[in-house]
């Protein structure tokens, strides 16, 4: 049993399943029968528990990377200063990459990560992220593969934190002040 308090269940873990297989079956299909693996890339730290349930929801044949930012510091509030924390060890030029995310807010990580990437010069660029607040966006990005959209609140769990915190529980919530 989980020993949180004051969280109010926003996303069961039957239905971050559900949400992670389909996405895995629509990744699936759209890179089927590609020539060389494909490339996924996962933002720390964020979405490391969902990167991991993802990956093994694909049947393309892929290799995994990881690449840290950081813009949240331990607040709610984007500070809009994204930070390379840690790069990629793999070259991305040429190859088709898809980069996962936990959530996409108001969009200035994403904005600034695809740009970087976009750079790098990959056969092409895909997004997938677990959540997305829409009415939050400041700068548009596209997101091809979407777990679910949510409404404009400040969501914890399934590897999201408030102060490092919470990234554990196995479902998403919203904590109760
Ligand atoms: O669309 P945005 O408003 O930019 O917000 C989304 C970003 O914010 C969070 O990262 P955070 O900076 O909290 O770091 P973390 O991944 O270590 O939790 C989250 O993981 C996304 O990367
Ligand atoms: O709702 C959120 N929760 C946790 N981290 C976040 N980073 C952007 N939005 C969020």
């Amino acid at each position: 049993m989980h020993q949180f308090e004051n969280i109010e269940v926003m996303i069961s873990q039957e239905e971050v399943a559900g949400i992670v297989s389909r996405l895995g079956k629509e990744v699936s299909e759209e890179y089927k029968g590609i020539s060389e693996d494909l490339v996924v890339i996962g933002l720390l730290r964020g979405s490391f528990v969902f990167m991991a349930d993802l990956v093994r929801a694909i049947e393309t044949p892929l290799v995994a990377d990881f690449m840290a930012v950081s813009s949240y510091g331990d607040g709610t509030v984007s500070t809009r200063d994204v930070k390379v924390v840690m790069d990629l060890n793999t070259s991305i030029e040429g190859r088709d990459v898809l980069v996962v995310e936990d959530i996409v807010d108001t969009g200035n990580t994403f904005s600034k990560v695809l740009t970087m990437l976009e750079n790098r010069s990959p056969r092409s660029l895909k997004v997938c992220s677990f959540l997305s607040k829409p009415s939050r966006r400041e700068i548009e990005v596209p997101v091809d593969f979407c777990g679910k959209e949510i409404p404009d609140e400040f969501v914890i769990g399934y590897g999201l934190d408030y102060a490092q915190k919470y990234r554990n529980l196995p479902y998403v919530g919203i904590l109760k002040v």
